[in-house]
């Protein structure tokens, strides 16, 4: 084992990276506070400024799977959308099987200059979570509660307020609703089987009602929808502890740019596009299962120096404190505190080993 990965699966380097992203997150939510008046006189100089400083936040997260873990993204698109992507306000449709998905598009984000500005439709509960749930309040993140009798009013009300957003967004829609298990699975399909829709395989049956409000209000502002279709290559089920321990993944992420103007603005007919999407979203999973691949071209688009200079930025910064703190410790703590926490960094390395490197290989259980 090279010495980079050597410490690489160091728990004591997790808890530094774990640290600097904690602590320089509730700096940049403090800035961002410090906003609220800008708010006022400036709207759209604040969304920029909000942005920029996400992106301080989001960024860190990226810089782990790309720079850190080293895990590699490809894209399966064609060649003339490609040209289009960053260049313009989408709806993205992803499924949602991994508990990195979220952060694979985020990746894909920041290759194309969106990360900042990046939106989804998000459970409540993420709102209530410190550093990113508070940054995405500054975003101006959609929440909803799942109780349509409520999200019908604020749904829709928080997307028209993007009608004017100044910088291009990408806003991603979990169709699905919540991660992919074969419990929820089945459930879904008893309840497909009772309207009669087709069966699917590797996706839950997608819930309408968010995808047609987003389409109806944000029409005019945004030009396509995104549909993106997440595998991992040789079965990988990859997760942020492994990430951290410096695993290295490959995503493959199949994106076909549908323009907004061919889905339908009847919101049954809206629905039904939906599950005729979802049918051959399945079908391509179906062809990734057999033959390893997406239909169509690969394109890799580069990772960018900008998410690891924030990220050593916060470290250079952060990390000097923290080492007077260990001093401190080890000077006025007694042999019982230093012997106890070198303890703790053993024990926590050990168990991140078998995170990180003990699934290598392992089959998803969610496949059929
Ligand atoms: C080039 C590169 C391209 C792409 C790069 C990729 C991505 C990058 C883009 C952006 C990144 C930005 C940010 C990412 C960062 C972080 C994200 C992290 C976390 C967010 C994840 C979440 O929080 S997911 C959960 C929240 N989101 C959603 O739920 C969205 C989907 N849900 C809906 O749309 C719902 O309709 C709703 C929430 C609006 C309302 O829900 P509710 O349940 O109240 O109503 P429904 O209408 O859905 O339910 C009733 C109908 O559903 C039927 N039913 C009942 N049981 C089921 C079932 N098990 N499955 C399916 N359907 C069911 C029921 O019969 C009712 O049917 P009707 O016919 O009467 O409608
Ligand atoms: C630099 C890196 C430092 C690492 C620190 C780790 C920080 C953790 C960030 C958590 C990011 C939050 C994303 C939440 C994703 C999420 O929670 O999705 C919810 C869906 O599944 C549906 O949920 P449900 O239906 O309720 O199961």
């Amino acid at each position: 084992m090279g010495l980079l990965r050597l410490l690489k699966t160091q728990f004591l380097c997790h808890l530094i990276i774990c640290y600097v992203f904690l602590v320089s997150g509730i700096i940049i939510n403090f800035l961002q506070l410090c906003t609220l008046p800008l708010w006022g006189i400036n709207k759209q100089l604040a969304r920029r400024v909000n942005c920029r400083l996400a992106y301080c936040i989001s960024s860190q997260m990226v810089a782990m799977l790309e720079w850190w873990s080293g895990t590699e993204c490809s894209l399966y698109t064609d060649p003339e959308s490609y040209k289009l992507y960053g260049k313009e306000n989408a709806i993205v449709i992803l499924n949602h099987n991994f508990e990195v998905d979220f952060l694979c598009g985020w990746t894909f984000c920041e290759r194309f200059g969106v990360l900042g500005s990046s939106k989804v439709l998000a459970k409540q509960e993420l709102a209530y979570m410190p550093v990113i749930g508070w940054m995405w309040y500054f975003l101006e993140i959609v929440f909803c509660k799942r109780k349509w009798e409520e999200d019908r009013r604020t749904v829709a009300q928080s997307l028209q307020r993007l009608q004017d957003y100044p910088e291009n967004f990408w806003f991603l829609l979990y169709c699905e609703g919540t991660r992919f298990t074969e419990k929820k699975h089945k459930i879904s399909m008893e309840v497909a089987e009772k309207k009669g829709l087709p069966k699917l395989k590797y996706h839950l049956l997608p819930r309408t009602k968010g995808f047609c409000v987003t389409a109806q209000n944000l029409r005019g502002k945004v030009t396509a929808v995104y549909d993106s279709t997440l595998n991992f290559r040789n079965n990988q089920t990859p997760t942020l502890l492994g990430m951290l321990n410096g695993k290295k993944y490959h995503a493959d992420l199949y994106v076909r740019r549908i323009p907004l103007d061919s889905v339908p603005e009847d919101e049954s007919e809206c629905a039904a596009w939906l599950h005729k999407l979802y049918q051959e979203k399945d079908e391509f999973q179906e062809q990734y299962s057999q033959t390893g691949r997406f239909p169509g071209p690969i394109v890799t688009p580069p990772r960018r120096p900008w998410a690891l200079i924030n990220w050593l930025f916060w470290v250079g910064l952060l990390v000097c404190p923290l080492c007077m703190l260990v001093l401190q410790l080890i000077y006025s703590g007694s042999a019982f505190t230093v012997v106890s926490t070198v303890v703790l960094c053993l024990t926590g390395t050990e168990e991140g080993k078998e995170e990180g490197g003990g699934k290598e290989g392992g089959a998803k259980s969610h496949y059929c």
